[in-house]
């Protein structure tokens, strides 16, 4: 079932939150979206600088023990006649050697051991000769730095640095030593200490890939090439010469901020590994506080639009009320707010011209029902409301009530003669002469055909009556100009008179037993009979006599 909210309110409710939410979510997106790369940008930029100084820290440490062992050596080579023997006692003069160093030994140009500082009685020909680390400190008469290997000796991950003792005739007479455990405090102590945040780790390799350092002492000194998994992504760009930041993912499948740079003077790679969930933690916190008001702010607008859109409604539902009232008849058109300058303005106005539309329409159908089409008096059923109104209005004034009923005499002959369209106008024109000569108060109707009633309110007295009625049969004998014709018309006219209670349909009986009296009489003429006194028929007056 599709909810499709069937108020105008709830549409436009819907519709407010619904423009609030979006608003909200795309001013934030528009606001936080640069924002995030742009602060993702500094915190990479600032792991990237802080692992620069990091690895240069690093690169320091091993040259300050390079520059330490060349000292030395060249304080060896200084001494002139220096003898294998010698070369023990001259280790064990520089104290700081076992401070910055596992171990250091000496061997001559052969590859034999000749000095030892840890043990001073392991010595000997120990296969340095094939070392090929060894050989191109001979060949090169350089300081050298060995591949990473397990020491035999501590079983730790180790490095050597190697500088040459050079002889009297520049040939290399010793090869000094100097081994450096991977895991050596003094030598990798600060720089794990300058590791960011609680998840991140460093990974140091050297140039051929070999693993230094790696938090998983597991992977030390496997090669990142052949391990199982493969290389990473990050890794292997690192490794070609990438020095920055990305995000990447690591071997176990976690994101993180990876930055990579290089150590000088060694050429190893540098890595550090900073989970995105820490690295960008405040930065979460800060998109998650933002969502968080633009939430409270979309909420505030819906809550607010809802308001407005209550309160801008609330004259609609106004006038639907009054309108209701205004077909439940309760309320005329006035009640309408036709006045205001808005949309509900315009809709009352038209409600008000509808209304009144209506109004005259039924106007009009109240007029049509009352009246007689062809002559525009009253018609029967008016008639029959009005008399018994009249009546009573008599009896409360304590007057007498004349009921005249006219019929135009031998108005059958006139159809006949002249056509029914004649005797149309010449009913139109009965009615008219009947309304001039009546007073405004007097009621007329045509009852049917040729039949016509006149109430006359307020008679005092009978002596009244003949006046009136003189009157009307005057107007009528003049002649009736109709189609180019002059007619003569004349009418009969039955009076009752009543001076007290009586029915309506009484009444109008004894009016047309008067009419029928004065027909009988000759026509073109009345008789009038008193209803009080008229239990009996009696003729009491009339017209004077003919
Ligand atoms: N032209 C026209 N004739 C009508 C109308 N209504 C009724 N009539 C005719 O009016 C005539 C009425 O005749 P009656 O009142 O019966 O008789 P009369 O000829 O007037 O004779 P008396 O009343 O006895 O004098 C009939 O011929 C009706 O057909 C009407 O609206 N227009």
């Amino acid at each position: 079932m599709v909810l499709y909210p069937r108020t105008l309110k709830s549409r436009i409710a819907i519709l407010v939150g619904v423009l609030a939410l979006a608003s909200a979510v795309l001013a934030s997106l528009a606001v936080l979206h640069p924002m995030r790369q742009q602060m993702r940008a500094v915190v990479g930029n600032q792991q990237a600088a802080l692992l620069a100084s990091t690895a240069a820290a690093l690169d320091q440490q091993i040259s300050d023990r390079r520059t330490l062992l060349r000292a030395v050596a060249e304080s060896a080579a200084r001494e002139r006649g220096l003898r294998p023997g010698d070369l023990q006692p001259l280790l064990e003069q520089h104290p700081v050697l076992r401070d910055e160093f596992d171990n250091v030994v000496v061997l001559d140009a052969s590859g034999t051991l000749i000095a030892n500082l840890a043990d001073r009685r392991a010595t000997g020909d120990r296969g340095a000769a094939k070392s090929r680390t060894f050989r191109e400190t001979i060949d090169t008469r350089e300081g050298v730095i060995s591949r990473p290997y397990r020491s035999p000796f501590t079983g730790k991950p180790t490095i050597v640095l190697l500088e040459p003792v050079i002889g009297a005739d520049g040939s290399v007479a010793y090869v000094l030593g100097g081994a450096l455990s991977l895991v050596n405090a003094r030598f990798m102590g600060q720089f794990l200490a300058s590791r960011p945040g609680t998840s991140a780790y460093f990974f140091l390799i050297d140039q051929h890939g070999t693993i230094l350092y790696h938090p998983d002492a597991s992977r030390v000194l496997r090669n990142v090439w052949r391990e199982e998994g493969g290389i990473t992504e990050v890794t292997r760009e690192a490794l070609e010469g990438f020095e920055g930041w990305t995000e990447g993912v690591t071997k176990e499948g976690q994101r993180a901020l990876i930055a990579a740079t290089h150590l000088r003077r060694t050429g190893w790679t540098l890595t550090v590994v900073y989970p995105t969930a820490e690295a960008f933690a405040p930065l979460q916190q800060g998109e998650d506080a933002a969502w968080l008001s633009a939430a409270a702010v979309t909420l505030l607008a819906a809550a607010a639009g809802l308001w407005l859109v209550s309160r801008f409604l609330r004259p609609l539902r106004r006038l639907h009320r009054q309108v209701d009232m205004l077909a439940a008849g309760t309320a005329d058109i006035g009640v309408l707010d036709s006045a205001r300058a808005d949309e509900i303005g315009s809709l009352s106005r038209a409600f008000f011209g509808l209304s009144q539309q209506r109004r005259a329409a039924e106007e009009r159908l109240a007029l049509l029902s009352r009246t007689d089409v062809l002559t525009g008096l009253n018609n029967r059923r008016m008639f029959e409301a009005e008399l018994p109104a009249a009546i009573a209005r008599a009896r409360r004034q304590h007057q007498g009530l004349v009921l005249a009923f006219l019929d135009i005499d031998r108005f059958k002959d006139i159809n006949d003669t002249f056509g029914h369209a004649i005797g149309d106008r010449v009913l139109g024109e009965f009615a008219d002469r009947l309304r001039r000569s009546v007073r405004e108060v007097d009621t007329i109707a045509r009852l049917a055909g040729d039949e016509f009633v006149i109430i006359f309110e307020t008679i005092d007295t009978q002596a009244r009556i003949a006046p009136i009625v003189d009157k009307l049969l005057d107007a009528i004998r003049e002649p009736f100009a109709c189609g180019g014709m002059m007619l003569d018309v004349t009418a009969t006219v039955g009076v009752a008179y009543s001076t007290g209670k009586v029915a309506p349909d009484k009444l109008l009986k004894i009016a047309d037993d008067a009419l029928y009296e004065a027909k009988a009489a000759g026509r073109n003429t009345w008789a009038l009979r008193h209803v009080d006194v008229a239990a009996d028929p009696l003729k009491d007056a009339g017209p004077p006599a003919t």
